[in-house]
């Protein structure tokens, strides 16, 4: 870091990386990558801008025959735009190998025709699909990963890399502003959209999650389908002081990840989508590969803990391209609560009363 983007607050995205690369912290094809994925989010944002105006609302499609994706979930319109305007800006090579998206059954390598670089860019190209068509928050999400050595063209499996293997990791949300939140593993920093000079600037560097918190989010409607040690976990505290935790907890659910976490990097919090007997038989509701394992290393960067509730997040060894998993995220002595009751459930032990 120069003494210029320590100082100057008009540091835009271009320079931050400018000088992370003089640094000899990444090099120019990461670089490259970064300022392309963060061009791509320009225009997605600009499309959700649109609104109703711009015909973007609703479901993909025809009337009476939804377009379905590889999960199973109907595509909404800005889905397709979004995974299309990411396909274009990144699919003729140079700095990536190949991708693969959150709407795409499979991973897609760089068409022979342009040169291949040498990593790997996954995505969630529309975060928070439900909150489309209802001016909340959504959202990308992305995570970078090295191309491995000697593979040429790259297939599904060479994208089965633990979390801890990724380069860079990033978030767009597209709300009341657009904020771009990124990591290349040195911290984990925010970048507001000054729509009038159309960049990236940098407006925190070195986001802090707090350690403690007393604000928890989940979606409390699937209640009576967690498992034994979820409903321990979240009944005390519901319970407040009056609890074995001795204090009351408040609680948000925007059900954009992207918002929900983005306020847990503001202001701390825990973020959970844990297994419910909805989604037990998929591995849970969020997935590994664009959702769970670029906010994990965003969280760790920002002093945060993320786990599946029975272990580090990173470290879990991917098995498929879309495979899902139950999710813990934010600061880190709740996240250590809630693993605590996972821990104590599986031997048989009451975490309530470790607590207390
Ligand atoms: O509607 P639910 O069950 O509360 O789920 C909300 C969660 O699903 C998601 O929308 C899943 O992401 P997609 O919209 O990319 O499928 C998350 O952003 C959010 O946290
Ligand atoms: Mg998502
Ligand atoms: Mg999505």
């Amino acid at each position: 870091m120069t003494p210029a983007s320590r100082s100057n607050p008009a540091c835009s995205l271009t320079r931050f990386l400018i000088e992370e690369q003089r640094g000899g912290h990444i090099g120019p094809d990461l670089r490259l990558l970064i300022e392309v994925v963060a061009r791509a989010c320009k225009r997605i944002s600009i499309e959700v801008g649109k609104g109703a105006l711009g015909g973007v609302l609703g479901d993909a499609g025809t009337p009476g025959s939804a377009s379905i994706n590889v999960q199973g979930e109907a595509q909404k319109k800005l889905d397709v735009i979004a995974n299309d305007v990411l396909l274009e800006a990144n699919a003729w090579g140079g700095h990536l190998a190949g991708l693969a998206s959150e709407e795409m059954d499979h991973s897609m390598p760089i068409p022979d025709v342009y040169p291949r670089g040498n990593y790997l860019l996954l995505f969630d190209p529309l975060d928070g699909s439900s909150n489309i068509d209802v001016n909340i928050s959504v959202g990308t999400i992305f995570s970078v990963l090295r191309c491995p050595e000697g593979v040429t063209v790259p297939e599904d499996e060479h994208y089965l890399q633990p979390g801890t293997e990724q380069v860079a990791a990033g978030y767009c949300t597209y709300g009341p502003n657009t904020t771009l939140v990124l990591t290349i593993g040195r911290g984990t920093h925010a970048f507001t959209l000054d729509r009038e000079i159309g960049s990236f600037m940098l407006t925190t560097r070195g986001m802090r999650i707090p350690e403690e918190t007393a604000e928890f989010a989940v979606n409390m409607s699937n209640q009576r389908h967690w498992e034994p040690p979820m409903q321990a976990y979240v009944g005390d505290l519901l319970a407040g002081t009056t609890g074995p935790r001795g204090k009351d907890f408040n609680m948000r659910w925007v059900a954009s990840m992207v918002a929900d976490v983005h306020r847990i990097l503001t202001r701390g919090g825990i973020f959970s989508y844990p297994l419910d007997a909805k989604c037990a038989a998929k591995g849970g509701k969020l997935r590994l590969m664009y959702e769970a394992n670029p906010m994990a290393f965003l969280v760790e960067q920002a002093g945060g803990a993320a786990s599946t509730g029975r272990g580090r997040m990173l470290e879990v060894q991917p098995t498929g391209l879309h495979q899902r998993v139950p999710v813990f995220l934010g600061s880190r002595a709740e996240v250590a609560h809630a693993e605590r009751y996972h821990r104590e459930h599986d031997t048989g032990r009451s975490a309530a009363a470790a607590t207390g």
